[in-house]
């Protein structure tokens, strides 16, 4: 990793003005993913968030290959695939974000191969792989581990001619729906996918790899049918916006009592999170593109359940934890997605905060007035609710372990600043 990078913030100050929401992370990552498999041609992709996971996912594609230029002022990623050489996600960049697996279906198609070593993201307890290893074999591959001289698990996916099948998520996983959807794109013959994700991101992945060539149908119903094409040509795509960096800014004008114009945000991309949030107090405005967002009324206490979309986005758990502090009475949260992001609890208690947890269910005891303190970022959801807690707290907050929201969201600390907030991030 380098360097430490820490934020710091002095809460107390109310958020004002207008503010424009980043391209999606996860939407972005697929679709680097998806460049990987046009043989020939430049692959442009616009409104790509200048986040960390986007520059791993850069240096991951020069290290197969391609040709990746990022012009961050344009916030353009050019990628030039016809040079892809090497089937290995080395454990050195692959390990540092998720998204890395995203690259699999390129690398079987265009190499006949995949060498992963190693696949990372936020440490969220247990991730597993089971849907796209299943997926891949059904398709024809093999997937086999070995342990490498260090210690680390090696997995290997070898192709062979992939051919369509009907494959399934056991539950709608995004990436894996995602994953699935590449390999069937280009092997032979049809696949249908069933259970799958529906995700905002999904759907514009699809949108990406149609415009490709690809032939997919279903996408938003649960049932996907992908008809194997020869080949893939390299388009140009505006990534859309995300609703998640989106949530935290909604979250930023309710946590500081604040009005906001979220430039690119769109209120039916929150799913259930809207109605959550409107119902402990916060006002929305669709217009057009730009969703204008404020509370000043008591914040009220809420249940919240994670479910995938429309469900409330386990992405948005985090930040509404951070929230529901301030709410006038207990706030009820089950997160049924990841068993390991609760971590946030032990942080936001240093900052005065009374919340019992009890395996995936937590009962947030509002109101209570939160103070600043040393905290720590354990994954990037974490990092994010903590630069919540941290703008409505007394005194000044440290988060620590920051890089993992700078994995996720790009210029917090600029965009947050003119708004009205005192934030700066350190790095040494
Ligand atoms: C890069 C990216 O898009 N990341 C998002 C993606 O992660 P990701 O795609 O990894 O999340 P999934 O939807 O796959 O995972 C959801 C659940 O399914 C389980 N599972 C998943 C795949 C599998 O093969 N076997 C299995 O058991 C996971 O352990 C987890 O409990 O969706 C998550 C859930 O919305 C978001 O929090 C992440 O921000
Ligand atoms: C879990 C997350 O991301 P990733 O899947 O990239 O680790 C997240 O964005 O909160």
């Amino acid at each position: 990793m380098g360097h430490e990078v820490r934020y710091r913030v002095r809460g107390g100050r109310q958020l004002h003005g207008t503010v424009f929401i980043q391209g999606a992370k996860n939407a972005v990552l697929p679709m680097i993913g998806a460049s990987l498999m046009a043989s020939t041609g430049r692959t442009v992709l616009r409104n790509v968030p200048i986040i960390e996971d986007v520059r791993r996912a850069v240096e991951l594609a020069r290290a197969v290959g391609a040709r990746a230029e990022l012009h961050e002022t344009e916030r353009t990623l050019v990628i030039d695939a016809s040079s892809l050489d090497s089937p290995v996600l080395p454990a050195d960049i692959a390990s540092r974000f998720r998204g890395s697996f995203l690259f699999v279906p390129a690398l079987l198609h265009r190499l006949g191969e995949a060498v992963i070593e190693g696949v990372g993201g936020c440490n969220l307890g247990s991730r597993n792989l089971d849907f796209h290893y299943n997926g891949f074999k059904r398709m024809g591959a093999t997937v086999t581990e070995h342990v490498a001289d260090n210690g680390d698990g090696i997995i290997h996916i070898k192709a062979g001619d992939l051919r369509g099948g009907t494959l399934y998520c056991d539950t709608p996983s995004h990436t894996g729906t995602e994953n699935l959807i590449m390999a069937a794109a280009l092997a032979h013959g049809t696949t249908l996918i069933k259970n799958a994700a529906l995700e905002p991101e999904v759907l514009d992945n699809i949108a990406i790899l149609q415009a490709m060539g690809a032939k997919i149908s279903g996408g938003g119903t649960g049932f996907i049918t992908v008809e194997g094409v020869d080949e893939l040509t390299a388009v140009e795509h505006t990534v859309m916006p995300d609703r998640i960096d989106a949530g935290v800014f909604v979250m930023a004008a309710a946590i500081t009592g604040g009005d906001l114009n979220l430039v690119g945000a769109t209120l039916e991309h929150l799913g259930v999170a809207a109605d959550k949030l409107e119902q402990m107090g916060v006002e929305f405005h669709q217009q057009g593109a730009v969703l204008q967002v404020r509370r000043d009324r008591t914040l009220r206490p809420i249940n919240v359940i994670t479910d995938e979309y429309p469900g409330f986005a386990t992405d948005l758990q985090s930040p509404i934890m951070a929230l529901s502090c301030l709410a006038d009475g207990p706030s009820y949260i089950y997160e049924r997605i990841f068993d390991g992001r609760f971590k946030l609890a032990d942080e936001l208690r240093k900052m005065g905060a009374d919340i019992d947890v009890d395996g995936n269910r937590a009962k947030v005891n509002g109101p209570r007035g939160l103070r600043g303190a040393e905290v720590e970022a354990h994954d990037l959801r974490c990092g994010s609710a903590l630069v919540l807690a941290g703008l409505a707290a007394e005194g000044e907050t440290t988060i620590t372990s920051a890089y993992y929201l700078d994995r996720g969201h790009a210029h917090t600390a600029e965009r947050l600043s003119q708004l009205g907030a005192e934030i700066v991030r350190e790095a040494d």
